[in-house]
């Protein structure tokens, strides 16, 4: 399946309380191939719960979220979508290859192999090396190897440049604009100012 097929996340409405404390409300966008949403905001603001909504992990108080035109809870979307949250999808007591192949056993292939992902993310050589042996950032880089394996054609990141070094993140707004630029759509929330020159990118700031 090509990552050019026309897709949408469209949300409308969206609304999230936490502990009485309305986070955001009304909130409207809408995002396509080869795009970027970018959520910013302090700490606090709502941006992982944002993130958690769009993946389906927990309901909006109001709203909606639609990916091609059907409910999230849609098993396509299960199928089109990536998450990479703090804890990375990571099994610690896994070593970093049977990492991928669990990962690449619960979705479809993409165009990468496991071997080039691991020398593409520079943890070529770490192949039996148990998860939990790895760096924060080489950690980090191991999520990033199974997003390359998968095909999945919405990315969605939560702060993918924590623990990262400038080479590192210098790779992963790499692999952003190639997969913006094959047809792929990501949604991150990051600190960190983000240099993908070529790629449209919007902007939803949380108060
Ligand atoms: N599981 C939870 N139960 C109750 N409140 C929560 C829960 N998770 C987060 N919150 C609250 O929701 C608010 C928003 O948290 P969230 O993690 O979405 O913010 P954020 O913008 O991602 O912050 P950061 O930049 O620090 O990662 C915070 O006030 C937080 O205390």
């Amino acid at each position: 399946m090509s990552l050019a097929r026309p897709v949408s996340l469209v949300a409308e409405g969206l609304s999230c309380i936490r502990d009485d404390r309305v986070l955001f409300s009304d909130l409207a966008f809408q995002v396509t191939n080869r795009q970027v949403l970018l959520l910013e905001g302090r700490n606090g603001s709502g941006k992982t719960s944002l993130l958690r909504i769009l993946c389906g992990f927990r309901e909006p108080d109001a709203g909606e979220v639609r990916w091609c035109g059907e409910p999230i809870s849609d098993v396509q979307y299960r199928i089109d979508m990536a998450y990479v949250g703090h804890l990375e999808g990571i099994k610690k007591e896994l070593t970093v290859l049977e990492n991928l192949h669990v990962a690449l056993a619960l979705a479809q292939a993409g165009a990468c192999s496991i071997g080039a992902a691991l020398a593409r993310v520079q943890l070529a050589g770490f192949d039996d090396v148990p998860a939990q042996a790895l760096s924060a950032g080489q950690k980090r880089r191991l999520s990033l190897a199974r997003l390359l394996i998968t095909h999945n054609a919405l990315w969605i990141l939560d702060e993918p440049f924590t623990a990262l070094d400038r080479q590192g993140i210098a790779l992963i707004e790499q692999l952003m604009a190639e997969h913006c630029d094959q047809g792929g759509m990501i949604v991150l929330t990051s600190h960190h100012e983000l240099n993908l020159p070529t790629v449209d990118v919007q902007r939803i700031r949380l108060a």
